[in-house]
């Protein structure tokens, strides 16, 4: 045993009685039934429709209501109930416009009171009375306990708990009491979330999301390419800086950096205002639900997207010409470009540029910067770095996220996995070192964590790096051999604009690659699942994959996707009885949500078959708590021995 170790608990617990008393605790944990964990990805901005999922707790809200009262509600009925489950207080005041004769009221009370406890009962059975006790508000926490246990078949008791629920009428506590219930359930129905990554960029408040996971009370980040561009920009990348800004002038969100994060971008404006008119290449994409733009606002908009995105094109060769080892020289395009003629040569062939707007650029030094270019991208940079509220939130993304995660047998990751058409892993080399595999994954968040440290350095490997994950060809969070940025602005031949995917994205349709990569991250491959963001699940395709070893849930939250999806979007579950996959509408907007109660579509268990129900014992945190056990035993066996 661990000395250390072994002289905490005996400090814990000092006597025999402790000893046992914790041992019998935890082995009671150890046989619960495994908690739920929900998975979401590619969240994208979308707060309303990322609280929406947090608040039906990924799709189990409605789960748990119909596996409680099957039979004894309809399906109108458990809508209502599930909706007042996520949005109490605006269900709330429907209610009391139906029932306006307080009688009648006050049965509808009585009735949901009972209904929500029955169900908090139902999903608080997994758990101990203490953290049963730490999702309950604190001002309903012993009420709720004394309504939790009672014993309706004791008259007494009976009339003592129609007694608190009728006080809790008569005292005017009734909604808060129904509201606060209503949140714990939310919190219960779902112990452990996973995002899966791309929590930034094209909808309107990543800030919002991120505040919100800061008050979460259990969950993981696994980073996602956008979110890679955030947390670059902040360590000192130009080049993610760069990207990040044209894609929020791109989906016209630009308040999130002046509004949420208080920086300000006035000199990008009148630079941009100075060098650049109307293009249409470069108008922002607007959502039918948005308030349609003046048409100054859209021209400035227009004029900052076409500015970012030259500096962009310019850092861009810069980088390459840096960094030889990244094999991207196929992406330096400003020398290609015959800029008399409005043309570009793209591997052998000539193409025509449209909506042309190089007027900053000189041909005989086209990746130089021009002074204010310069300038204002320094600026710019350090004005993100001294954002103390985006510093806060990207402080989070590094504390709770990783490349990859392997928690309870299943492997997370948002991308892919870099590899050839046989399946073999393909190497990056940095600094001289050929990565491959997990270490490859490794060796990249062991960059990110230096130039996070180091913001100062701007175009160091570890920095430069940061850009490569967004676009490189080997990188494991953007899985395609190139981003074709500038051909979707300047040509119009659409073959210029395909970006093939790695070889992954075919292969982990088969079950020995998915086997094979479970194996190379040390988890077992026969019950483990690979679970995947990154790419939305098109119409027709089916987001189980390998005979069920690999799931990719893009949640479908990003409206612009909306069209090639068709549905709102899918989510995992993975309770005691295994994976669920939930399908869900696509969510419009919070008012229709309520209005409509508009829900999930379906829940599927990914395998079939019911397997045996797994218990604590049998997960992560199941195996630390044994050892623990282990310990508190050989403790009370030497307690035993020296005193007899
Ligand atoms: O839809 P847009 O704004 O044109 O962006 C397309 C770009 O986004 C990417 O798909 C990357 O973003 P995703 O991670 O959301 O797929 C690029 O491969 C592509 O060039
Ligand atoms: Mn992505």
């Amino acid at each position: 045993m661990c000395e250390n170790e072994a002289t905490l608990l005996r400090k814990k617990f000092p006597t025999k009685t402790a000893l046992a008393t914790e041992i019998i605790n935890l082995q009671a944990i150890l046989s619960l039934p495994k908690s739920t964990e929900a998975f979401l990805s590619d969240v994208h901005g979308e707060y309303d429709a990322f609280q929406h999922v947090l608040r039906n707790g990924s799709g189990n809200v409605k789960l748990k209501i119909q596996d409680l009262f099957a039979g004894r509600m309809t399906e109108q009925s458990i809508s209502h109930f599930a909706f007042l489950i996520y949005y109490p207080s605006e269900r709330l005041k429907v209610i009391r416009q139906r029932y306006q004769h307080h009688n009648d009221l006050c049965q509808w009370y009585l009735d949901t009171f009972q209904r929500l406890i029955e169900l908090l009962h139902f999903v608080s059975t997994k758990y101990t009375r203490s953290k049963l006790r730490k999702a309950l508000s604190p001002k309903f926490a012993y009420i709720t306990e004394e309504l939790l246990y009672a014993d309706n078949n004791n008259s007494d008791k009976l009339q003592y708990y129609q007694q608190i629920t009728e006080n809790i009428i008569s005292l005017g506590q009734a909604d808060a009491f129904i509201i606060s219930t209503c949140h714990s359930i939310q919190r219960l129905v779902v112990d452990h979330l996973h995002m899966v990554g791309d929590i930034y960029d094209r909808g309107p408040h990543p800030e919002k999301i991120v505040e919100r996971l800061m008050r979460y009370h259990s969950l993981d980040i696994q980073w996602g390419n956008h979110d890679i561009l955030w947390l670059g920009a902040v360590s000192g990348s130009q080049l993610c800086l760069a990207n990040l800004l044209r894609i929020c002038a791109r989906y016209n969100n630009l308040s999130i950096i002046e509004d949420a994060y208080g920086i300000n971008l006035r000199h990008l404006a009148l630079f941009a205002a100075a060098h650049y008119q109307d293009n249409p290449a470069f108008r922002p994409h607007m959502m039918r639900s948005e308030k349609p733009l003046t048409a100054p606002e859209q021209l400035q908009i227009t004029q900052i997207q076409q500015a970012i995105s030259i500096i962009q094109f310019k850092l861009e060769g810069q980088a390459i010409a840096r960094r030889p080892e990244f094999n991207m020289a196929h992406r330096a395009l400003l020398d290609k470009i015959d800029y008399k003629k409005n043309t570009i040569d793209l591997a052998g062939k000539t193409y025509k540029l449209t909506n042309p707007c190089f007027q900053t650029i000189d041909p005989a030094k086209p990746y130089e910067l021009l002074p204010e270019e310069r300038l204002l991208i320094d600026q710019l940079s350090e004005a993100f770095q001294n954002s103390d509220k985006l510093h806060q939130h990207m402080a989070f993304l590094m504390e709770k996220g990783h490349m990859y995660l392997a928690y309870n047998g299943n492997l997370l990751f948002h991308g892919c996995m870099p590899v050839d058409a046989k399946g073999n892993f393909e190497g990056l080399q940095i600094d001289g070192k050929t990565y491959v595999g997990k270490e490859l994954l490794s060796a990249f968040e062991d960059n990110l964590r230096q130039s996070f440290a180091e913001p100062k350095a701007k175009t160091d490997l570890a920095t430069d790096l940061l850009w490569y994950l967004w676009t490189g060809p080997r990188s494991p969070l953007f899985g395609k051999h190139e981003m074709t940025t500038f051909e979707r602005y300047f040509v119009t031949d659409k073959d210029t604009h395909f970006e093939k995917p790695n070889a992954y994205y075919h292969l982990r349709q088969q079950r020995w690659f998915v086997e094979k990569l479970l194996t190379e991250f040390g988890l077992d491959p026969d019950n483990g699942h690979v679970i995947n963001g990154h790419t939305p699940v098109k119409k027709g395709q089916s987001p189980i994959m390998a005979e069920t070893k690999m799931l990719v849930i893009d949640g479908g939250f990003s409206k612009p996707y909306h069209a090639t999806t068709g549905i709102g979007g899918y989510t995992l579950l993975f309770n005691s009885y295994g994976m669920q996959l939930v399908t869900h509408q696509p969510f419009t907007s919070r008012d229709d949500a309520i209005a409509n109660m508009t829900d999930i579509i379906s829940t599927k268990r990914v395998i079939d078959q019911v397997v045996q129900r797994k218990r604590v014992a049998q997960t992560d945190i199941g195996a630390q708590l044994q050892h623990q056990v282990t310990l508190l035993k050989n403790l009370l066996a030497e307690a035993t021995e020296s005193n007899g």
